[in-house]
């Protein structure tokens, strides 16, 4: 996992690394990254003679640090051009640019190069910048690759201009920081690299850790057991889904088609008549549940609470319900059981708060978590939610006793804790209906295989454990949007067919 530090700490860890380093050598680290990536970049289309490389250059530092990049891909062969967007600039950085490649030229002076860029270095301004400078357009699909940070993004809470400037990577320097996984984000920096420069930040606490792909992969490597050898359906992991209503009989087909292409061992379902027979046609696999079996499965599983003496081994609650008129006490009887459960849309309006001892993910969005703190006593406005995600998802996870899961384009996994994991997908193809019914399912199938959530007798998964599944999920989710996305337009059918092959990659 990623740690991820707030722009304070890293500006106090900056502050000691320039006293042990200088700061002339630091900015040189910083330059010589992002003349790496610059040239990355470029390797695929051009040869250094061919490509133009155009820094976009600002009052600060981050100017500085442009310019030396600038200078080193001079001294390499790259044609570059500098252009000072602000009236001043960093003078010693100005002065190594000058004498290597020569002079700087005005951004009005040279704007018309824009155009014939072959990559764009945005180091007009970095972890400085306050929000109202006037940046400039750039021709349509110029490339850029954004120094520290895309100029127009605030660093600290992650909201960006109107005229924020798109990068297609950023490359960071010291540690990940808050801003740029937060708010806007996402949709801004394109890929980012870390370069630690080597900080020493061993002595201060991340505020949160971002779970990327490969951390994903760790965690399931972790989590995995060996017991998942040859095992019965039954000792696999049978999910059970609540679900469903006349008025949205789609969600309910769509989390159980998640479950089955993620490979859960049974699926079984309690959805109303009505549902089932749609369900029966899209999701052949999946056996219907009724009442007395709900019952008979909870009793069991106060004796095993996975395995061939329980008929069912997690939950998954919500898709599609009519809140009008949930099957209540259904609901309430899962809830006082220990199974683990993914909670979800509707399920989100019954779920009780307090103490509890079932194992509980409740996966709203933004709206939903105001929903479920009002229920709480807790009044805020969706504004509250955006600049502080962690905190109001935090009071969540405290007055429900849960693991909670607040989707975005960041999406942020909070336990009751306060232990906290950021994912930050950028796929915002998932802001498509029926996507939330298929994280549901894929959710739900992990917390039902106890090869990951290590249930195997009556000691139930912990809330950590909880916590990064839930992460993984997520992430899961978001590679499903980019992959589904890069073979055309997503919706949440094209997403499923997806599922096989991303699971596959993730080791299912
Ligand atoms: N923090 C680190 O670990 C490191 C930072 N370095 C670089 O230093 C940068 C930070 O440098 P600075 O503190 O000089 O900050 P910036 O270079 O981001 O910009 C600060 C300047 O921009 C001006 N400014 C900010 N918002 C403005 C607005 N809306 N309108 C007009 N002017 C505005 C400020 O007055 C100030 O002059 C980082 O982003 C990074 O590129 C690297 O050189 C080395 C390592």
């Amino acid at each position: 996992m990623i740690p991820v530090y707030s722009v304070a700490q890293v500006r106090a860890v900056e502050a000691q690394e320039i006293s042990k380093r200088g700061s002339e050598s630091l900015m040189r680290a910083a330059a010589s990254e992002l003349a790496a990536a610059a040239e990355a970049m470029l390797a695929q289309t051009a040869s250094p003679t061919d490509a133009l490389i155009i820094g976009l250059i600002g009052p600060g530092n981050n100017g500085g640090d442009g310019l030396y990049a600038l200078t080193e891909l001079a001294q390499r062969g790259y044609q570059t051009l500098a252009l000072q967007c602000t009236e001043t600039g960093h003078p010693e950085a100005l002065k190594a640019y000058a004498s290597v490649a020569g002079t700087v030229k005005s951004l009005s002076e040279g704007e018309e190069a824009l155009s014939s860029a072959s990559l764009v270095i945005d180091a007009i301004y970095g972890i400085g910048y306050r929000t109202g400078a006037q940046l400039p357009k750039l021709p349509a699909g110029t490339r850029v690759l954004a120094c520290d940070v895309p100029s127009g993004l605030n660093c600290e809470t992650g909201s960006a201009d109107d005229d924020v400037l798109l990068a297609e990577r950023t490359v960071t320097f010291g540690a990940m920081k808050t801003g740029l996984i937060s708010q806007d984000a996402p949709l801004v920096t394109g890929e980012i690299q870390v370069a630690t420069l080597d900080f020493d930040f061993s002595s201060i606490t991340p505020e949160t850790h971002l779970v990327d792909e490969n951390s994903a992969q760790e965690l399931l490597n972790v989590h995995r057991s060996w017991r998942d050898a040859g095992r019965h359906k039954y000792e696999r992991g049978v999910l059970g889904l609540i679900a469903g209503s006349a008025l949205y009989p789609g969600a309910a087909q769509l989390t159980a088609r998640a479950a089955v292409a993620c490979g859960v061992g049974l699926l079984r379902t309690h959805v109303p008549e009505e549902v089932q027979s749609l369900l029966s046609l899209a999701a052949p696999e999946t056996v219907p549940l009724d009442d007395e079996q709900i019952t008979e499965a909870l009793s069991l599983a106060r004796r095993h609470l996975h395995g061939r003496g329980a008929k069912i081994s997690a939950w998954a609650i919500g898709p599609g319900i009519d809140s009008r008129t949930p099957p209540t006490g259904v609901i309430a009887n899962v809830f006082d059981s220990r199974q683990p459960a993914v909670i979800d849309a509707s399920g989100l309006e019954v779920v009780p708060t307090g103490p509890s001892e079932q194992p509980r993910v409740l996966t709203p969005h933004a709206k939903e978590l105001r929903m479920l703190l009002r229920r709480a006593g807790v009044s805020v406005t969706t504004e509250e939610v955006r600049q502080d995600p962690i905190r109001w998802t935090r009071w969540v996870a405290l007055a429900y006793n849960a693991v909670v899961l607040l989707k975005g384009p960041t999406s942020y996994v909070v336990a009751p804790n306060g232990a906290n994991l950021v994912v930050c997908h950028a796929a915002a193809q998932l802001a498509t209906a029926g996507s939330g019914d298929i994280l549901t399912g894929i959710l739900g199938y992990m917390l039902s295989d106890s090869s990951l959530t290590g249930i195997y007798g009556l000691e139930t998964v912990s809330n950590s454990r909880l916590m990064e599944l839930t992460a993984c999920a997520a992430v899961i989710h978001g590679q499903l949007g980019r992959v589904t996305a890069q073979q055309g337009t997503v919706s949440a059918s094209r997403l499923i067919d997806q599922l096989p092959a991303v699971m596959k990659d993730f080791g299912f």
